[in-house]
């Protein structure tokens, strides 16, 4: 029963894992100003600046046409001069007030000294035509530096976004069960981890800004607009309506597009990265012409995909501009079969209506940059969120206050009734009903044939994986489901066949084993290893720069390396995983030398196919497949009891 709920609970995690990552869900868009809504939160006042700014810079925007519309008029004012009928003098200026208010409701006459200048209103302002186009000048400063301000401040907020989406999925990514990572490829990952974040970051930088002003420079310019003339503000809002239903409505398609080309390029550099990996393997097979042409196939579906994408995008784009084109149009013929009879006013609503219309065109293609950023950020905010929100199998108590803190394995280790199947594939019990206690400062073996489920004990012990069934315990008593992880693996050393090299030099490959170890003590670890004479040789010492994964150095060196860091670490508990299988056989008997030096004096579980690496271990187990322990003893009782061993040790399966 137990057994049944954990199994079901463990599948159900990686199915929910694996689900996230491939659906689109209505919740996409929501997703992206969900992810966002945090940040808003956080960086509140970075977040209010943005607004105040960006409204003042759309205040000042739209104020624009009217300015143009005062400044048209007081400069067209003079013609009307002409129609007067008669020289104007201080006698009747009044009437020439009345005469040209008929035309121009906001401009008046006056007589400054012997010139006759044209002055209009505006806010209190009454200015001539020169003075307006100071106030323009002025309004076109506010609007530099507020669009400056609101720029720089959601560029900051963008890369603040994009780092820390960044940092958490990578925090989520490194503390994630290692049955999260068996079916994924790892430039996969790096495409979500390192462009999706870049993508968020970007939109998260221009779609509120773009959005805001947007929505305040086209409501803004509306109401101006209509205080000029409010049927052509009619016919230019209907017109507009139509071209954003349009460009809306083409977002969710745009929005599917885009999901699809981006797995697309995820699973390319996915398998880019996975050959880049294998390049040894290219190399030793001849196998380049292949690859190449093969990198040619694996294109073609994304460039279809992007096809797709890239004809949505144009049509959209021109959509736009034809009806932006038309709006013009449309705004010219409205007003000559309304105004036909009226030039003054036909003239100055044109001018002022023109420039007003431009004002509102800047957000309609501001809507559509944020139509397509949207459709972008939300299909990378899905694959982050799949990424920030998967669950985890086990919970390794990263916070300090939780879970039992082991300061020292002084006690044995105990399989406790432990059952196992991996829960990517939990139809095959590995380890059936497994029961042994690991006696502190004993050495173990293991031996089996291949596939039995040698390294899956190791697994079990690092916590890579929990039992389905039973438990493991630490100082016979503390399961290690309730232990403070990184606590007890502080003491555990691991070997594994294929060395774990990091790029960096020897140094911080060695310390990686006690962080706060000294050079001196680097290098006394190293001369256990035997590898410090080999450094010492080396032009640039301990401050030689390894390759990624060790490329420079020869597998024994790697494994010295290895060995050095254990050294240096001093575990208590030492996990040995077919360390030496992969070297020949000088090299494996002077690692073997080294890692029984090792050895001495802690408990130490090796997992083996060589003789050489159990003759000398205080109990070798033998695993059999659908039995588990089929037998267990020393190296000579085993020999010469009919059983596994003996048949393994027959068929030459252990020198
Ligand atoms: N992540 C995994 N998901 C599903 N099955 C797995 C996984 N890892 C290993 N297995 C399976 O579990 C079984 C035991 O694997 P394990 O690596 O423990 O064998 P082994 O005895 O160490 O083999 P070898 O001597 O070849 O290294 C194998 O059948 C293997 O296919």
């Amino acid at each position: 029963m137990e057994k049944n709920v954990i199994k079901n609970e463990q599948e159900a995690i990686k199915a929910a894992n694996d689900r996230a990552e491939e659906i689109i869900t209505k919740k996409d868009r929501k997703s992206f100003f969900g992810l966002l809504s945090g940040y808003f939160k956080q960086y509140w006042i970075i977040t209010f600046s943005i607004i105040l700014v960006t409204l003042l810079s759309s205040i000042a925007t739209v104020l624009g046409p009217k300015i143009t519309e005062r400044l048209m008029g007081t400069l067209m004012a003079g013609q009307l001069e002409n129609a007067f009928g008669g020289v104007i003098d201080s006698g009747n200026l009044s009437q020439f007030n009345e005469f040209i208010h008929k035309t121009y409701s906001f401009i008046s006459a006056k007589f400054v000294g012997e010139d006759l200048v044209y002055f209009s209103n505006l806010f209190g302002m009454e200015l001539t035509w020169t003075g307006w186009i100071y106030v323009q000048l002025v309004l076109f400063g506010f609007i530099a530096v507020f669009t400056f301000i609101s720029n720089f401040l959601a560029g900051l907020m963008g890369k603040r976004v994009e780092i820390s989406l960044r940092n958490k999925s990578l925090e989520k990514l490194v503390k994630q069960d290692m049955s999260y990572y068996s079916d994924k490829k790892i430039g996969e990952i790096l495409t979500k981890i390192v462009s999706d974040t870049q993508i968020i970051g970007e939109q998260a930088q221009q779609v509120p800004v773009t959005m805001l002003s947007a929505i305040f420079t086209f409501f803004g310019s509306l109401i101006v607009m209509s205080t000029i003339n409010g049927f052509l503000t009619l016919v230019v809002v209907s017109a507009m309506l139509i071209i954003l239903i349009t460009i809306f409505g083409s977002f969710t398609i745009v929005k599917k597009m885009m999901f699809r080309v981006r797995s697309s390029i995820t699973s390319i550099n996915g398998d880019v990265t996975d050959r880049i990996n294998t390049v040894r393997l290219i190399k030793a097979s001849g196998t380049e012409e292949y690859e190449t042409e093969r990198f040619k196939e694996v294109h073609k579906d994304y460039y279809n995909k992007s096809k797709k994408l890239v004809n949505m995008q144009a049509i959209m784009i021109t959509i736009m501009i034809a009806g932006i084109s038309s709006i013009q149009i449309v705004i010219i013929i409205a007003a000559a079969l309304r105004y036909h009879d009226n030039v003054a006013v036909l003239s100055v609503a044109l001018t002022s209506f023109i420039s007003g219309v431009g004002t509102m065109i800047g957000p309609l293609m501001q809507m559509v940059r944020v139509a397509v950023g949207l459709a972008s950020a939300s299909t990378s905010s899905q694959r982050i969120y799949a990424i920030i929100n998967s669950k985890s199998i086990i919970n390794p108590h990263y916070d300090p206050n939780e879970g039992i803190h082991i300061e020292h394995i002084d006690g044995d280790i105990v399989f406790k009734d432990v059952v196992f199947a991996y829960p990517e594939k939990p139809e095959q019990v590995i380890l059936p009903k497994f029961n042994i206690t690991f006696e502190k400062g004993k050495s173990y073996a293991f031996v089996g044939e291949t596939g039995v489920g040698k390294s899956t004990i190791s697994k079990l012990l690092l916590r890579f994986y929990d039992p389905s069934e039973g438990q493991v315990l630490i100082n016979s008593k503390h399961d290690l489901k309730e232990v403070q992880l990184s606590s007890y693996l502080d003491k555990v050393g691991y070997v594994e066949q294929e060395p774990q090299i990091l790029f960096g030099d020897v140094l911080d490959n060695i310390r990686y084993g006690r962080f706060d170890a000294t050079d001196e003590q680097v290098y006394e670890a190293a001369k256990k290893a035997e590898l410090h004479e080999l450094v010492s040789t080396w032009p640039d010492g301990y401050q030689t720069i390894l390759g990624e994964r060790g490329f420079m150095l020869s597998g024994g060196q790697k494994q010295r390396l290895v060995i050095a860091r254990m050294f240096l670490k001093d575990p208590e508990l030492l996990i040995l995983d077919e360390a030496t299988s992969a070297l020949d056989n000088i090299v494996e008997k002077e690692i073997q030398a080294n890692l029984e030096e090792l050895m001495k004096g802690r408990t130490t579980i090796s997992i083996a196919h060589r003789l050489s690496t159990i003759k000398n271990s205080d109990k070798i187990i033998v695993l059999a497949k659908g039995i588990g322990a089929a037998q267990s003893g020393t190296f000579d009782e085993l020999k010469n009891k009919p059983g596994h061993f003996q048949e393994l040790y027959k068929a030459g399966l252990m020198d």
